[in-house]
C-alpha cells in the first residue's frame, strides 16, 4: 500500500519534471499554458493520493465515544491509563483509537498486534512521542530509550550496550551484583539482630543499595554526599537519589494541559514549566557535580571501569579523530572536490553551447530576472542533471580510500578472507566515528544509565518478595530447588539456569505485576495497518502492555500469581517472553540482562537465607503509584534467618 503511493507520487513527479523540462524548451510566452498544466497536474496528484488513502481496504479501528474537543480525557482523570485501556478493551477490542484533546491515540491491548507495532510495523512506527514534560526532562530524546530511531540512538546505544548493560559489560561489572546481594543480605541479617520481631521495609535496604550499584555502573562510585556549588550546600545519598530518580519519576507524569492541545502551545503554563525545568534544573547541577568529582579521580591517573570512564575515552579518541577529520574534510572538500567537478562542468558547458543555452532557459524560466538561489535548485532538474553527469564523467574521487576485510566474508557471491583490501568509503567511517557525543548528552546517558537502573528491577523484586511472603508453599517449593542445586552453598550467577522454578517466579512477576505498563508512546509516522485496521500518520501509539498480561484469551485467572504457568512452558524459552514485560523488536529493554541477574540472585538468596512472612495487614497493600507499577506502601515483612532452625 505504502509502496503504491510512492509509486504514484514518482510517476507524478516524473510527469511534472517532464513538464518543467518541456516548457524550458518552449517559449517564455508560453508561461500561462504551463502553468496551468502545472496546477492541473498537481491537482490530478492530490486527487490520486486521496483515492489511494480511501481505496485503502482497512476500516480504522473503533472509537471509544468521548466528549466534544476534550475526547476522552476525562475518563483519563486516575493515573493509572493501563487499568482504564484494559477496561475498554473488553468493550471495544483489542485495538481502538480514543482522543485526547485534539489528538488520535490508537491503544493496543494484545500479544499479537502489540508484537505487529513493535516488531513487523516497527518501521513505520519506531518515533517517540514526548509529553512537554518528558520534553524537558529528556533534554529533547537526548537518551537512549526516549530518542527516535536515527544516529544519536545508534551511537548511545552501542556504547551503552557496550559499557554497561551488553553480555560481556555485565560479566565485568559482576563484582558490584555480588557486593550488592552480600550487604543487602547482612543488612538484614542486622536488622533481625536488633530488631527480631519487627517488620523490616525491604525498599529501603534493596533501594539504597540498587542505587549504589546504578552510581558504580554510572559514574565508578557509590557516592554518600557531594557538596554542589549551585545549591551552596552538601547533598547526602538520600537527596542524590531524590534528586536523580524520585523527581523525576514523578515529574514524567505531570500533566500539561497544552500537551492535548498543541494549537494553544502559545498560551504560557508557567506553574508546569517551573515545576519541571526546576526539576532539570536540579539534576543539571548535581550530575554536573558527580562528574566533576569524577574526572579529578581520572585526572589523578585513577581510572574505574564505568559508563563515564568509557565515554570520556571515546570522546577523546573521537575529539582526535574529529579534528583530524574536519581538517581534512575541510581541506580535501572545499579546496578540491567542489574545484574539480565545477571547472569540469564549466568545461564540458563552454564547448557545448545548445546545452549552455537549455539550461540557461530552465533557469529564466524558474527565477525570472532574479538571480538563481539555493531554494531554486530543487525546481531546475537540468542543472542537477549536468551536476551529476559531470561527477559521472569525471568522477573527483576516482578511487575511494581503501579499507580491509577484517573478517572472512562473501562479496559478489565469492569469498574475500580476512585481510584482503576492499575499495570503500573511508569519508563514512570517519563521519560515523565523527558522530561525537556533546557534554550535554553525556550527563543524560550517564543520568539515564542512573535512573533507569534504579527503578523497575526494585519494583520487580519488591513485588515478587510480596508474593512470596504471603505464600508459604510457594516460598518451600523455591527453597527447595534451591537446596537441590546449590546444596548449602550460597547461590551464585552460575546456577541460574538450573533453576526453573525461579525462572517462572521472575517471569509471573512480571506479568502480573507489569513494571512498565505502557511502553514509551510511539507516533505512527508514516500511514501503517495495525490488527486489520488502517493507522493514519500522525496518530499516537499506546502499547498496553499491563492489558497484554491481563488478557483472558491468553491467561488462565489472569488475576492471580501463579508462577507454574511458566513451567509449562518446558523447553519452549519463547513461552517465558509471553509477558512482553521488556517490549520487543529493536527497542526491547538494554537492562533486561542486568534486572534478570539482580532480580533473579536477589529472590533466591533471600529466601535461601530467611524465610518471609508479611507483616499483618499488609496483604491487602496491593495499590500502585507512578510511571511504573511501584508498590504504593513499601513491603513490611516479618524474616527469620533459616540457620536458625
Ligand atoms: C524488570 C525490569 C525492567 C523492565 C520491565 C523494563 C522494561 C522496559 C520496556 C517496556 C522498555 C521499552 C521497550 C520499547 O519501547 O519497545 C524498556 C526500554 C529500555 N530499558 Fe528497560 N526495563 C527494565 C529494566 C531496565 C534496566 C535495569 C535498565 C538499565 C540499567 C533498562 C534500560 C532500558 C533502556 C536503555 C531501554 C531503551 C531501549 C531502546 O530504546 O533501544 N531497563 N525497558
Amino acid at each position: 500500500m505504502v509502496g503504491g503511493v510512492d509509486m504514484v507520487s514518482i510517476r507524478v513527479h516524473y510527469k511534472l519534471s517532464m513538464n518543467t523540462k518541456d516548457s524550458a524548451l518552449r517559449s517564455c510566452n508560453r508561461r500561462p499554458a504551463v502553468v496551468l498544466g502545472g496546477i492541473t497536474l498537481f491537482f490530478i496528484r492530490k486527487y490520486v493520493e486521496n483515492q489511494e488513502k480511501k481505496s485503502s481496504s482497512f476500516p480504522p479501528p473503533p472509537e471509544v465515544p468521548g466528549l466534544p474537543v476534550i475526547g476522552n480525557l476525562l475518563q483519563l482523570k486516575e493515573k493509572k491509563p493501563h487499568k482504564t485501556f484494559t477496561k475498554w478493551a473488553e468493550e471495544y477490542g483489542p485495538i481502538y483509537s480514543i482522543r485526547t484533546g485534539s489528538n488520535t491515540m490508537v491503544v493496543l491491548n494484545t500479544n499479537d498486534v502489540a508484537k505487529e507495532a513493535m516488531v513487523t510495523k516497527y518501521s513505520s512506527i519506531s518515533a517517540r512521542k514526548l509529553s512537554n514534560a518528558l520534553k524537558i526532562l529528556t533534554c529533547d530524546k537526548s537518551m537512549v530509550a526516549m530518542s527516535d530511531y536515527n544516529e544519536f540512538y545508534k551511537t548511545a546505544k552501542r556504547h551503552l550496550l557496550t559499557s554497561t548493560l551488553g553480555p560481556n559489560a555485565q560479566k565485568r561489572h559482576r563484582i558490584h551484583r555480588d557486593t550488592m546481594i552480600n550487604n543487602m543480605c547482612e543488612q538484614f541479617h542486622a536488622h533481625v539482630e536488633m530488631y527480631p520481631s519487627e517488620a523490616v521495609n525491604f525498599r529501603k535496604i534493596f533501594q539504597s543499595e540498587l542505587f549504589g550499584l546504578s552510581l558504580k555502573q554510572a559514574i565508578g562510585e557509590d557516592v554518600k554526599s557531594i557538596y554542589v556549588e549551585e545549591f551552596g550546600t552538601t547533598l547526602s545519598k538520600q537527596d542524590i537519589f531524590k534528586i536523580l530518580v524520585i523527581d523525576p519519576m514523578e515529574g514524567a507524569i505531570e500533566v500539561d494541559w497544552r500537551d492535548f492541545f498543541p494549537y494553544l502551545k502559545w498560551i504560557p503554563n508557567k506553574s508546569f514549566e517551573n515545576k519541571i525545568r526546576q526539576m532539570h534544573f536540579h539534576r543539571q547541577a548535581l550530575m554536573k557535580a558527580l562528574i566533576e568529582q569524577q574526572m579529578k579521580r581520572i585526572t589523578s591517573g585513577k581510572e574505574i571501569n564505568c559508563y563515564l570512564d568509557y565515554l570520556l575515552s571515546e570522546a577523546n579518541t573521537l575529539t582526535e579523530h574529529q579534528r583530524l577529520m574536519l581538517l581534512w574534510e575541510d581541506i580535501i572538500e572545499a579546496s578540491d572536490t567542489v574545484l574539480v567537478t565545477t571547472e569540469w562542468a564549466m568545461y564540458e558547458l563552454s564547448k557545448d553551447p545548445e546545452r549552455q543555452k537549455r539550461l540557461l532557459l530552465d533557469i529564466q524560466n524558474v527565477c525570472g530576472s532574479n538571480k538563481v538561489t539555493e531554494e531554486k535548485l530543487c525546481q531546475l532538474p537540468y542543472l542537477a542533471a549536468i551536476f551529476h553527469e559531470t561527477l559521472r564523467k569525471h568522477s573527483p574521487v576516482p578511487i575511494l580510500p581503501l579499507r580491509y576485510v577484517h573478517e572472512d566474508a562473501q562479496l559478489g557471491g565469492y569469498n574475500i578472507p580476512k585481510g584482503t583490501e576492499e575499495i570503500n568509503c573511508y569519508l563514512d567511517y570517519l563521519l560515523s566515528e565523527a558522530n561525537m557525543l556533546t557534554e550535554q548528552q553525556m550527563l543524560m546517558l550517564l543520568w539515564e544509565a542512573i535512573i533507569e537502573a534504579s527503578d523497575t528491577t526494585l519494583v520487580t523484586t519488591e513485588w515478587a518478595m510480596y508474593e512470596l511472603s504471603k505464600d508459604p508453599q510457594r516460598q518451600k517449593r523455591l527453597l527447595l530447588e534451591i537446596q537441590n542445586v546449590c546444596g548449602p552453598d550460597k547461590l551464585t550467577e552460575e546456577k541460574l539456569c538450573q533453576l526453573p522454578y525461579l525462572a517462572a517466579i521472575f517471569h509471573e512477576t512480571l506479568r502480573k505485576h507489569s513494571p512498565v505498563p505502557i511502553v514509551p508512546l510511539r507516533y505512527v509516522h508514516e500511514d501503517a495497518q495495525l490488527g486489520g485496521y488502517n493507522i493514519p500518520e500522525g496518530t499516537e501509539i499506546a502499547i498496553n502492555i499491563y492489558g497484554c498480561n491481563m488478557d483472558r484469551r491468553v491467561w488462565e485467572s489472569p488475576d492471580e500469581w501463579k508462577p507454574e504457568r511458566f513451567l509449562n512452558a518446558k523447553e519452549d524459552t519463547t513461552e517465558l517472553h509471553k509477558t512482553m514485560a521488556f517490549g520487543s523488536g529493536k527497542r526491547a529493554c538494554a537492562g533486561a540482562l542486568q534486572a534478570m541477574l539482580i532480580s533473579c540472585v536477589a529472590i533466591a538468596r533471600f529466601v535461601q537465607e530467611f524465610e518471609w512472612r508479611l507483616k499483618e495487614g499488609e496483604e491487602a497493600n496491593v495499590d500502585t503509584l507512578g510511571l511504573t507499577t511501584h508498590k504504593l506502601h513499601p513491603l513490611l515483612t516479618i524474616i527469620k534467618p533459616r540457620n536458625e532452625g
